[in-house]
């Protein structure tokens, strides 16, 4: 029988083939012959089977000739979370990546960062990034910006305008800095960060958020620290930060706050870990430290196309899971290259098979389990779940409808293929020329509607 809400409003479009997502019970729920309805507040308000079509429209009040038909080829899938992404370091992505974390970030980073006082600048570069990643399938980005507030605004400015859900941060950091100028006073950084949030939600964009941003540990005092866990708590915020990237970096955190039991325990003392706390990485968290994630209901986001580049670490990402962490994925561009997460699923399982090579008793995670971390995993470690990650009905139809063989595309197809294969192929082949249709709360954000540039 169809899945459904009969109290939503009237249905916008339906769409009728084949879709891929997953539940809490199965990484990849293949549904053949479906028939998906999404509301004018761009819900999906129905999923039943394409034989119940009659019944439905009499239910929901449309007409067949309303009903958009996928080809044999296609399939919708939900839309990716990239739960980690330096917006303001697109600039130079694929570039600068043969120096290590704490060399790379004084070298290469934070001189791009401070040109973000230029909004002119930053105007292009965060237009350019918003576009890429839709493009790419990133219907949900959870975005670092730089230290300033009024670019950090521009950025959350015009993930509105294109459609995309996203967290902004207005990075803080009051220490450590070798950059001169590319750093705040500890009250400033606290009052600006105010004036961040403020802005933000004073302008009600309905899919852009504020998120409390401390660089890392070695950026920031702990007096800083402790105010924006307190910030954060006070507005019922979203927290992001860096955690256990490179040994050096775990080291430093240690000389640094020798009073703290661990580098998770410095995040924990200051009130930052919280169910709304993402922190990338992790590569070096102890089995204890894990715990505490999963006491507070802190998040990590896994970045591998990073942690590769930049030579910091493997993830054991199964460990990870075993401890019931939430865990989604990041491009962590531009630590990362690649600012599309069909790379960090690629690069997701290569890591897990750099742990099977070192040891074959390693339980390697399965391309179906990375499909679901790209997805519901991200939803889950954002704390967004309740909106997005898959196709659920009353959540926000986030959505790409995935053309396996599109005319000049990466992927032959030699013959009729199952949709398990199909989406197998997309994730290891596929890339924007695969992903015909963006959708995100239902409106349909790629093809871009206003001029190309
Ligand atoms: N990969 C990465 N790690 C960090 N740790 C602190 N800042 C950064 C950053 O910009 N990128
Ligand atoms: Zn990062």
């Amino acid at each position: 029988m169809a899945d459904t809400d009969r109290s939503a409003c009237a249905i916008s479009r339906v769409y009728r083939g084949t879709f891929i997502h997953s539940t809490h019970k199965s990484a990849v729920q293949i549904l053949e012959d479906a028939l998906l309805g999404v509301n004018t507040e761009g819900k999906i308000a129905f999923i039943g089977k394409g034989e119940e079509l009659h019944k439905l429209t009499q239910t929901f009040g449309f007409s067949p000739a309303e009903v958009t038909q996928l080809t044999q080829n296609e399939f919708f899938m939900p839309g990716m979370v990239d739960t980690h992404i330096h917006a303001s370091q697109y600039s130079y992505a694929g570039t600068a990546l043969d120096l290590p974390l704490l060399q790379w970030l004084n070298t290469y980073t934070f001189p791009v960062e401070s040109r973000f006082k230029d909004l002119e600048f930053a105007n292009k570069i965060y237009t350019q990034i918003v576009k890429r990643t839709l493009r790419n399938g990133t219907t949900t980005a959870c975005y670092f910006a730089t230290i300033h507030t009024d670019a950090s605004l521009l950025l959350g400015q015009i993930a509105n305008d294109f459609g995309q859900r996203a967290l902004v941060g207005k990075v803080c950091m009051d220490r450590n800095n070798a950059v001169k100028h590319y750093k705040e006073a500890l009250q400033e950084s606290q009052e600006e960060t105010c004036r961040f949030i403020a802005e933000l939600l004073h302008k009600k964009y309905p899919l852009v958020k504020p998120v409390v941003t401390p660089r890392f540990a070695l950026s920031c005092t702990g007096a800083l620290l402790r105010q924006l866990g307190a910030i954060a708590k006070n507005n019922n915020l979203h927290i992001q930060s860096h955690i256990s990237e490179t040994v050096e970096e775990v080291k430093l955190v240690k000389e640094l706050f020798p009073e703290s039991d661990s580098y998770t325990d410095v995040y924990h003392k200051h009130n930052l870990l919280t169910e709304k706390t993402l922190m990338a990485h992790g590569c070096y968290l102890s089995d204890e430290e894990l715990d505490l994630f999963r006491e507070t209901g802190a998040s990590l986001s896994h970045c591998p196309g990073s942690n590769f580049s930049l030579c910091s670490g493997v993830l054991n990402v199964r460990n990870v899971l075993n401890h019931k962490v939430k865990l989604g994925l990041g491009t962590d561009v531009a630590g990362g290259y690649s600012a599309s997460m069909l790379d960090a699923v690629r690069r997701t399982l290569d890591a897990s098979k750099v742990l099977t090579i070192q040891d074959p008793e390693h339980d390697t995670l399965s391309f179906e389990e990375v499909f679901r971390l790209a997805t519901l995993g991200g939803s889950q470690a954002l704390s967004l779940e309740d909106q997005t990650g898959n196709f659920e009905v009353g959540k926000d139809f986030d959505a790409l409808r995935v053309n396996v063989a599109a005319p000049g595309g990466p992927i032959d197809l030699i013959q009729f293929e199952e949709p398990k294969i199909m989406l197998e192929k997309f994730l290891n082949l596929g890339d924007d020329r695969n992903i015909v249709e963006v959708f995100v709360a239902g409106r349909k954000v790629v093809p871009f509607t206003e001029p190309a540039e």
